[in-house]
């Protein structure tokens, strides 16, 4: 285990935004963390970082590193008018690290940023600034990298890239890695396992496909001449966009799959519909 919370809670005056939350990630492990807005994530992840006193609780970090955790908590802490190389020195000077010239590009080439642009980073796009922010978190080495929100205000281009590299420095470098959205589709595929956020209690932790087989009652099927089905008729579907929406047990899945494929119905994909009402329902 890297890093381990246990128990904490933490109230702005009259508003209890975390209360006895436990949570833990382990080398190569990325953790989503998922909850509605206001549901506790950021102050959960400042205490994490160690920027944030919990009123209740510890933590409890397994790491020789000098910075045991690096994060970007809301969005990334930049100066807008230097540009990418410019930052990130700064940065290290901050975090008192000697860097050179071929350590900072090495830094840059490794979150996938360009070194050829010399222009400040206000005319980033967000997601270069993200990439830009984890570089800096990943300054002298931390095991534990914490992402808050990382995909907020990036397309599906972005969001599909930075999801490759969270990938990639969980699986080559070993981070344990906590990351949050309100979106679970922005965490479920790349998060081994997802604690649900609500109201400042961990309400359901469990792995990815747990959560969501958890949070599912209706799958959307992608075909050929869906509703020209006898089978999916029987189910009772509806139609929506070229797609087939049935109400199915997971365990009943593969006797509907191959009654389609008796039925000539070529399946293209058959995707689980998450219910957010489900999700968040203690
Ligand atoms: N500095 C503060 N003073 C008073 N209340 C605060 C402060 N910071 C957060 N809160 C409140 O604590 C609760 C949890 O906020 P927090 O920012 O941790 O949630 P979040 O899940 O990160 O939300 P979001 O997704 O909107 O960023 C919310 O009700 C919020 O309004």
């Amino acid at each position: 285990m890297i890093i381990s919370g246990v128990n904490l809670s933490k109230s702005y005056k009259t508003v209890k935004a975390l209360q006895g939350v436990s949570i833990d990630c382990s080398a190569g492990e990325i953790l989503g963390i998922v909850g509605a807005n206001g549901s506790g994530k950021s102050t959960l992840f400042k205490i994490l970082l160690g920027v944030m006193k919990p009123d209740t609780g510890t933590v409890t970090i397994n790491s020789n590193s000098v910075k045991p955790v690096g994060g970007i908590i809301e969005k990334p802490a930049l100066y807008e008018y230097l540009n990418a190389y410019e930052n990130l020195r700064v940065f290290a000077s901050i975090q008192g690290l000697s860097a050179d010239k071929a350590f900072l590009t090495k830094s840059l080439i490794n979150v996938g940023l360009p070194i050829n642009r010399k222009d400040p980073v206000k005319n980033f796009s967000m997601g270069m600034k993200q990439r830009l922010g984890i570089a800096i978190a990943l300054l002298n080495n931390p095991d534990c990298l914490i992402l808050d929100e990382p995909f907020s205000g990036l397309d599906p281009m972005g969001i599909a890239s930075l999801k490759t590299l969270i990938t990639t420095l969980a699986e080559k470098e070993r981070l344990a890695v906590l990351m949050s959205s309100h979106i679970l589709d922005e965490l479920n595929k790349i998060c081994h396992r997802l604690a649900v956020i609500k109201n400042g209690k961990v309400i359901k932790t469990g792995t990815t496909a747990e959560i969501i087989y958890q949070s599912t009652k209706n799958y959307a099927i992608a075909g050929t001449n869906l509703d020209e089905s006898t089978i999916l008729k029987s189910y009772n579907a509806s139609f929506r966009d070229n797609l087939a929406i049935v109400k199915i047990s997971s365990e009943n899945i593969s006797e509907l799959i191959q009654k389609l494929g008796e039925e000539n119905i070529k399946i293209t994909s058959f995707a689980p519909e998450i219910s957010m009402n489900e999700l968040f329902e203690n």
